[in-house]
């Protein structure tokens, strides 16, 4: 009996020793080692602290900055920047231009070279995504999160959503989206011929609108009441998110855990209930295959009957995640886009009048159709302007998950690779002197000249995970502005602050108050 007592003492006390080990090696060992290879190799950033990292630090910077209600000066790349990514700007300054980032125990290396980003983006299958947060597992998976094969079968299955023949055939829904937003300001202007009013709450349901439109089409009704949901549940993420990470948290019954699963049941139940119904009605010849649904369905039932294997499509469960993603990812970026547009077209007036002359030429006051968009040169110019100035989506982020080498450094296993959007999109070495400046014009013969071929221009991500949706969102955004310049001129309020802030996207911290004349 004592023999048996103490060799379960002993086993406990060698199972407490190993966690302890485990935890000491994961928040300390493991990342002074990692630190000495990267600062060897010339790579600075800050000392590791124990367990925080810089996250005390980048969190301090950043709820400063949100919580000055000032006006920031639009005028002012410098100022915008400092504001927006007040840490990874001062790292920038304060250690060189591929800085170390602690995020908690992890470095993270980041990247403002055009050949390493360059090799980044193609790797893919040796730079991969990192592990979600697991209050961002809730709002989007799917192929966004996935790496490899499993990615690459959902990508292709995706793929035929997105071509352009596909995409002409959503146009009426854009249409239709935008005439809901634009009677509403009409009838706001039509006692004075100008109203206030703060644009960015319209722009968030018209592009909420457009994809629950696109995605479910006839199930919009159906689509609609899931996808208020899923942006309840991104708003209690991002609280959550908010607050300092700790492991196992998301699993406590608190208020918020308990409201998010309840939501994630309820989409879940609801998107397969639409599923479900459509398979039905596609078995019997019935539904409409013009929706995002319709042709993922149809592509996915295509894959499987061909390799008469049914591992080559996606399950019920997965179509489930991808549709949430498209709302997640397809529907505040999109907003944003345009609502940085209207921003600075507010600041660069001429900018409005040459892109307003430019679309009454081609459309005059007929509808906008998708032939005619083709030709708006100058309105596609400002966009990319806009995506370089106010990219919706800050940073991107892979892992290194085994000893690898990238140019002629040593990348260890366990890092994770940072790629600054924001911070390369402004710098003068790769822009030149009016890299913080807003100027369409450099945009004039094309991306590929504006950036002399190399990668440091990529709002929509490079290489091939590139943005699935990134000529939906171009096809959405250009319609809608047009819409608008057909009818409105706009200038800013008195009232409106600039205070671009970072909440999962770029958005304005304080709305944004326009004054709408009706023309
Ligand atoms: C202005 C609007 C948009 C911006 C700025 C944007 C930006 C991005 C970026 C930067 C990535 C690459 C992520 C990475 O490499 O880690 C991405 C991926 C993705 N985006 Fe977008 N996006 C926009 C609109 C859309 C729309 C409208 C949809 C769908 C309706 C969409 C769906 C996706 C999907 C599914 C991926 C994952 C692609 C993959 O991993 O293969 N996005 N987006």
């Amino acid at each position: 009996m004592d023999a048996l007592t103490n060799t379960l003492a002993i086993s406990c006390a060698l199972v407490v020793v190993l966690c302890a080990w485990k935890m000491v090696n994961m928040v300390w060992l493991r990342p002074k080692k990692l630190e000495k290879i990267l600062k060897n190799q010339g790579f600075n950033g800050n000392n590791y602290k124990l367990l925080f990292g810089d996250m005390k630090e980048m969190s301090m910077m950043f709820q400063h900055s949100k919580s000055k209600s000032k006006n920031i000066n639009i005028d002012d790349g410098d100022e915008v920047l400092s504001h927006v990514v007040p840490f990874p700007n001062h790292s920038k300054q304060k250690h060189g231009r591929n800085y170390i980032q602690w995020i908690g125990w992890k470095p993270r290396l980041h990247i403002m070279d055009p050949h390493l980003i360059k090799d980044i983006f193609t790797k893919i299958y040796e730079f991969q995504k990192p592990k979600l947060n697991p209050f961002v597992k809730l709002i989007a998976t799917g192929m966004l999160a996935y790496d490899g094969d499993k990615w690459a079968k959902h990508r292709k299955l995706l793929n035929p959503a997105f071509h352009v023949e596909k995409l002409k055939n959503m146009v009426p829904a854009f249409h239709l989206s935008c005439s809901e937003m634009l009677g509403k300001w009409e009838k706001l202007v039509s006692t004075n011929g100008s109203c206030e009013l703060d644009v960015w709450p319209h722009l968030q349901t018209l592009t909420g609108d457009v994809i629950s439109r696109t995605a479910f089409g006839s199930s919009y009704e159906e689509g609609i009441k899931t996808f208020e949901l899923i942006k309840e549940q991104s708003v209690l993420a991002m609280e959550a998110m908010q607050s300092l990470y700790i492991p196992g948290f998301r699993y406590l019954p608190t208020k918020r855990n308990r409201r998010m699963n309840a939501i994630d049941r309820e989409v879940n139940r609801s998107v397969r209930s639409i599923i479900d119904n459509r398979l039905k009605a596609m078995k019997v010849g019935e539904g409409n295959y013009h929706d995002m649904l319709g042709i993922m369905l149809e592509s996915n039932i295509k894959e499987i009957e061909q390799h008469q294997n049914k591992t080559c499509g996606m399950t019920i469960n997965e179509v489930i995640e991808e549709c949430k993603l498209l709302y997640v990812a397809g529907h505040e970026t999109t907003s944003s886009l345009i609502v940085w547009t209207m921003i600075l077209l507010s600041r660069h007036q001429e900018w409005q009048s040459r892109a307003r002359e430019e679309v009454l030429n081609v459309f005059g006051d007929k509808d906008i159709n998708v032939d005619g968009l083709n030709h708006l040169k100058v309105v596609t110019m400002i966009f990319y302007e806009v995506l370089r100035l106010y990219p919706p989506v800050l940073e991107l982020s892979r892992k290194v998950d085994k000893d690898i080498t990238l140019g002629g450094f040593s990348l260890p296993s366990g890092i994770e690779i940072g790629l600054p959007i924001m911070l390369i999109h402004y710098d003068e070495q790769l822009w030149g002197n009016d890299a913080k400046k807003f100027n369409p014009c450099r945009f004039s013969e094309g991306i590929s000249k504006a950036t002399k071929n190399q990668v440091i221009y990529f709002p929509f991500g490079w290489g091939p995970r590139i943005c699935i949706g990134q000529n939906f969102a171009l096809l959405e955004a250009k319609i809608v502005l047009a819409n608008i310049l057909q009818r409105f001129s706009f200038e800013f309020s008195p009232s409106y602050m600039h205070a671009p802030t970072h909440v999962l996207i770029l958005q304005p911290q304080f709305g944004v108050h326009l004054i709408l004349h009706k023309l």
